[in-house]
């Protein structure tokens, strides 16, 4: 962990694209290339994806990929505990836009598992993602303008445990006032784990919110400052207006 002096900031790759389709592209060719290496060593390989509302045509433009997307497990960094058939559902924003084409062969591992609370399907819920190959070849996490990355969302009850690199659980609960509803999130250790880890953002909001995050602060109060301090190699950031 890198811990900061006053004044300074802490590292990040930051690339900055010129539209979100340039984007889409650069991230999609940098998710698929860190898919074939892993599928090229091991034979399988698992992805992790963010959900909200920016990633639906970096997900279209992935899902055109050649790749054995049959040997590709793909889930995702957190969940809304909402059914696929509410329009807050990541796991059918994924469906939608990313489970199609040629990445129609993709195995998918939601986390919503019908259970009435998400206290109630975290068991369910590891069971689920237990063979998923591990560490996750990629990672692409999202942010909100509070600084929420996953469901790290401030003020969040088991937000301490869930930033906490020495926590052994792989998924935890979370419930927070802005969240909207319970949520259950890949906990920090198997996404800083993985062999590529990105952040995807757009607009001029996000890259002040991810500016303030790198300054000396609380993680507490801007989560996604967890990633940057326990990342094991600054954050490979793409960016556009
Ligand atoms: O609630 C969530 O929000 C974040 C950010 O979403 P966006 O709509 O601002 O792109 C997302 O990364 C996370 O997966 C999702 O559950």
């Amino acid at each position: 962990m890198t811990e900061t002096a006053p004044g300074e900031l802490l590292p990040v790759a930051f690339t900055a694209y010129e539209d979100r389709a340039a984007l889409a592209r650069a991230l999609a060719a940098h998710v698929a290339e860190a898919l074939r290496r892993r599928l090229a060593t091991d034979g399988r390989a698992a992805l992790a994806v963010s959900g909200g509302r920016t990633p639906t045509l970096f997900f279209e433009t992935l899902s055109g990929a050649p790749l054995d997307w049959a040997k590709v497990s793909v889930t995702l960094v957190d969940e809304r505990w909402v059914p696929e058939t509410s329009d807050r559902s990541n796991a059918a924003l994924v469906r939608a836009h990313l489970l199609r084409g040629p990445a129609t062969a993709a195995r998918f591992v939601p986390l919503y598992t019908g259970a009435p609370t998400p206290e109630e399907g975290l068991t369910a819920a590891h069971a689920a993602i237990a063979d998923l190959p591990q560490p996750f070849a990629a990672v692409v996490l999202g942010m909100g303008d509070d600084a929420h990355t996953a469901s790290f969302f401030p003020g969040a009850d088991t937000l301490a445990t869930a930033i906490d690199p020495r926590t052994d659980a792989k998924l935890i609960t979370a419930r927070a006032p802005a969240a909207g509803e319970p949520r259950i999130t890949f906990t920090i250790g198997p996404l800083i784990g993985a062999d590529a880890l990105f952040l995807h953002i757009e607009g001029a909001g996000k890259k002040a919110v991810l500016d303030a995050a790198r300054e000396p602060g609380d993680p507490m109060e801007r989560p996604i400052r967890a990633i940057l301090l326990h990342s094991p190699r600054p954050l490979d950031v793409l960016w556009c207006p």
